[in-house]
């Protein structure tokens, strides 16, 4: 155990008792600072500015500062956050700054809420993780405690976070704490699920780390916090969550091309195995986008040399089900006799070429994230073959709309009148559920088992039996 210092408003290694340390940070004396502002950072920052009553949220963009300083959230359907963003700015628990060494050099919990992505070879990358290190550094005390919400590698906090902690502040990496306490929260419910729809999961680079970061954690949710025995394991929990799913939608994905092959439908087959309590077989559909479930795999298979065919063959059955999805769609217009095809290679040709809809073109329903989403290769493939390809996605903005390059944007209510020779439905939106299938005249391919099967239109599935000839 490291020397006694004087710690001021710190936690780690205080000489304060349990329910001092309580009462100092539930009443604005341990004051913190959150690194990332964005889906997961503001929600967060807004739970821990309503529970400590002293956070600055610290973000590089300056319109993301702007907002929130004003009272707003840039972060849209998340049930309650407007309103928390609103109360804790107006009674000035929460504010935010560009000013991230600033607000290092105030604050004695550090929590690092960045994005971590990928490199171009599929490794991950910590850049942002290392820019957020880099300025805590700037403002590192004795006593602070450095939490790594972000999902990293495992190992990356003792590995990369702590040396350079340590080499950035000049202290000694006894002198501060740091965790690793994975966000563990869905869009579109991550006020609940930051407050205790799970368990928390706390991992120390040492005991007293553990120590503090419970004792907040403790302080923020409702539910268990719990105490990993080191951050590498906490770590681990977090990613090894992700790549359980990548891998089992991997399998729902490959049963749906079985249950193509055996025209059966592969939505009964699931939801009936599904009701023995061994079996949990996800949802098939066009893909698997966002910026977690097909990047978390990558920080295994990118970051350890091991022998695994497991994780990389998950990825491509996923990423595959964009190909498998247009393939389906040639068989579909094949089937409608839609001229054209959508091989169009000439001027005639692609004056034939169908026009194909897009219905949902951001990663999940209802969330407005583009990042790795499946209604992307879809597009730039069906472009390739020479077919329109127009989207409907009320979760975009004009912004979202510029870099679509591959896509013309067409309003939901007059998308019917688009003379369209195909719809897929990609990603299904709560807007979607009151849509007029018959409206479009066309064979509609649904991807994501958003249609009722009562629907009176020709409507085909993803991993579903093809409609009855009453509907051709
Ligand atoms: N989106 C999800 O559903 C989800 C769920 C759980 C965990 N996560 C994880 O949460 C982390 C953040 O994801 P997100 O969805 O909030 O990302 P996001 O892209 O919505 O927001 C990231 C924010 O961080 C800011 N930023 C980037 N570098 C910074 C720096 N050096 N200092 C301060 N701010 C910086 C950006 O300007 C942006 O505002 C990722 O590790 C992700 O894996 C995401
Ligand atoms: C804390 C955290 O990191 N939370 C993550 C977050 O992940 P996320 O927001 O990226 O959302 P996901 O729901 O995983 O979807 C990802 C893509 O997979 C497609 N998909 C999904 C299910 C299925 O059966 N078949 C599919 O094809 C879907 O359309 C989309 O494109 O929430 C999940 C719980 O929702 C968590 O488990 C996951 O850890």
């Amino acid at each position: 155990m490291s020397q006694q210092l004087d710690h001021g408003a710190g936690l780690y290694n205080t000489e304060r008792s349990e329910p001092a340390q309580r009462e100092a940070f539930t009443g604005g004396d341990v004051p913190v600072a959150v690194y990332g502002l964005g889906k997961m950072g503001l929600p967060l920052a807004a739970v821990y500015a309503d529970v400590s009553g002293n956070t600055v949220g610290v973000d590089i963009d300056k319109r993301v500062i702007e907002t929130i300083n004003r009272g707003d959230s840039h972060v849209k359907r998340e049930p309650g956050l407007a309103d928390l963003v609103s109360e804790t700015v107006a009674d000035d628990s929460l504010r935010a700054t560009t000013d991230g060494s600033a607000a290092a050099a105030d604050a004695a919990v550090h929590v690092i809420m960045v994005p971590t992505l990928l490199t171009d070879e599929g490794t991950p990358d910590l850049s942002m993780l290392t820019a957020a290190v880099d300025t805590i550094a700037d403002g590192l005390s004795a006593g602070d405690l450095v939490i790594v919400e972000s999902t990293v590698p495992p190992r990356t906090t003792v590995d990369h976070v702590v040396p350079r902690l340590a080499e950035q502040s000049g202290l000694d990496p006894d002198a501060f704490g740091v965790a690793a306490c994975p966000e563990r929260t869905v869009s579109g419910q991550a006020l609940a699920d930051i407050r205790g729809t799970h368990p928390k999961v706390v991992g120390g680079v040492d005991a007293e780390s553990t120590r503090a970061a419970a004792l907040i954690y403790d302080e923020i949710t409702d539910n268990e916090v719990l105490e990993t025995s080191d951050a590498t394991i906490a770590e681990a929990v977090k990613v090894f969550e992700g790549v359980y799913r990548d891998v089992n939608i991997a399998l729902a994905n490959q049963l749906a091309t079985y249950a193509d092959a055996m025209d059966a439908d592969v939505t009964e087959a699931i939801d009936v195995a599904n009701t023995q309590p061994f079996c949990e077989i996800h949802t098939p559909g066009p893909g698997v986008g966002g910026h977690c479930i097909p990047v978390y795999p990558y920080f295994l298979t990118g970051a350890f040399d091991v022998d695994d065919d497991l994780l990389p063959t998950a990825r491509a059955v996923n990423d595959g089900m964009a190909d498998y999805t247009v393939s389906m769609l040639e068989a579909m217009l094949a089937a409608h006799g839609t001229e054209g095809g959508t091989d169009a290679d000439t001027e005639a040709d692609t004056a034939d070429a169908p026009r194909v809809l897009l219905l949902g073109l951001t990663y999940k329903a209802n969330i407005a994230e583009l990042r790795n989403a499946p209604s992307l290769p879809i597009a730039r493939q069906l472009r390739a073959a020479g077919a329109t390809v127009l989207g409907v996605d009320p979760m975009l903005d004009d912004e979202d709309w510029d870099e679509l390059e591959d896509i013309e944007c067409v309003e939901l209510d007059t998308a019917p009148t688009q003379n369209i020779d195909a719809v897929v439905v990609v990603t299904p939106h709560d807007e979607f559920e009151t849509v007029d299938w018959a409206a479009f005249e066309a064979p509609i391919l649904d991807g994501r088992q958003a249609i009722p099967p009562t629907t009176d239109a020709p409507v085909y599935r993803v991993g579903g039996p093809w409609p009855d000839p009453a509907h051709e």
